[in-house]
């Protein structure tokens, strides 16, 4: 188990870590996200051994570093996986993953497992993105890590590759049943893969929770922003009740919120109807999306909200609709503004 406590790191007198505290079960997927510059690669760095921390302490297995008691990255037993596959060009597939190994028997299952069989021989020039990475996969997990730390490991590869690898990748973590910590841009992902999701906004670490946490209850309004599309609207909040312009829906209190609040709205919460005899807003602009279309609509009322619905509904911008609530599950609920 990884067991970090008020881990801060500096670069000089700026604070781009700002006490981490997290727990990984003993084959837990995390996945970090945040905008970037916010410190992702800088806790990969720190948990790695790569750059001393200032404050806190991390623990995993029979190490315990501190910033005076520093355990070099050797002794870590810490796997990584980057974005740039780090992999010896003139070194074969099978010279790469059994790079410094003595027992090669866990190269042999991690090559087969992950289809490079037939690659044994070859050179990292002649594969694809998405087979580079797997070898630099079959390389971190052959060394039979404790932990593993992936750093955009799919950023460098095209949308319908990165779906699937996505995937792959996380079997294979579990099927090592090792903790990792995967750093992402890609928020669809986040919510996909992850057994947990950490949202961290400058240095610190916002929510750590559930998918179905952090999309649903955001513990604020950047997570919520950072999570997806989201749009808030004001209303009155009173017995687990929130009721707005365009319909009353169950709430939940994010922070305490109660009597005048704003409701987070996702863009599948909404109805849009052009043919309504009462339209309560204006289309603003609309995303053609292949098989939804994603519109701003500003309500008379003022607000503008953002609602996915099926493609062959089709409005310029201008035109007049009705949006309502439609959702039945519980929507978030903040403090007003
Ligand atoms: N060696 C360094 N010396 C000083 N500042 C640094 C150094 N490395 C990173 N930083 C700063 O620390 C902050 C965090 O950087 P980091 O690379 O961890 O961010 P990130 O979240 O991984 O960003 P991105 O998503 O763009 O990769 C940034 O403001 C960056 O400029």
């Amino acid at each position: 188990m990884l067991k970090v406590s008020e881990l801060s790191v500096n670069y000089g007198a700026t604070r781009v870590v700002n006490k981490l505290n997290l727990e990984l079960g003993s084959d837990e997927i995390l996945m970090l996200v945040g905008p970037t510059g916010c410190g992702k690669t800088t806790i990969l760095q720190a948990l790695a051994g790569l750059i001393p921390i200032s404050e806190g302490q991390m623990t995993l297995g029979n190490w315990t570093a501190t910033p005076k008691k520093t355990v070099p990255p050797e002794k870590r037993n810490v796997g990584m996986v980057f974005q740039d596959f780090a992999l010896f060009p003139h070194l074969t597939v099978q010279q790469n993953v059994c790079f410094r190994l003595k027992d090669t028997k866990l190269a042999d299952h991690w090559l087969k497992l992950l289809g490079l069989e037939d690659f044994r021989d070859a050179k990292p020039a002649r594969l694809s993105g998405g087979q580079k990475q797997r070898v630099a996969l079959a390389r971190t997990l052959a060394h039979g890590p404790a932990f593993v730390l992936l750093d955009e490991p799919l950023s460098n590869l095209d949308a319908a590759l990165k779906d699937s690898l996505r995937w792959e990748i996380r079997d294979a973590l579990k099927a090592a049943g090792v903790p990792a910590i995967w750093v992402t841009h890609d928020q669809e992902e986040a919510l996909s893969v992850g057994d947990r999701v950490g949202i961290l906004n400058k240095g610190v670490l916002e929510q750590l929770a559930t998918p179905e946490a952090c999309y649903s209850e955001p513990a604020s309004r950047f997570v919520a922003r950072f999570m997806g599309e989201a749009s808030f609207i004001p209303g009155t909040f009173d017995n687990g009740i929130v009721t707005t312009d365009i319909g009353t829906v169950p709430g939940t209190s994010v922070d305490g919120a109660n009597g005048k609040v704003d409701l987070l709205v996702r863009p599948d919460d909404l109805s849009l109807r052009a043919d309504h005899e009462c339209p309560n807003g204006t289309v603003d602009w609309v995303r053609y999306e292949g098989e939804s279309r994603l519109y701003a609509v500003t309500l008379d009322s003022g607000s503008q909200l953002k609602v996915r619905v099926s493609h062959e509904n089709a409005m310029k911008p201008g035109a007049r609709a009705h949006m309502a609530l439609i959702t039945t599950h519980p929507l978030a609920v903040f403090s007003r503004a």
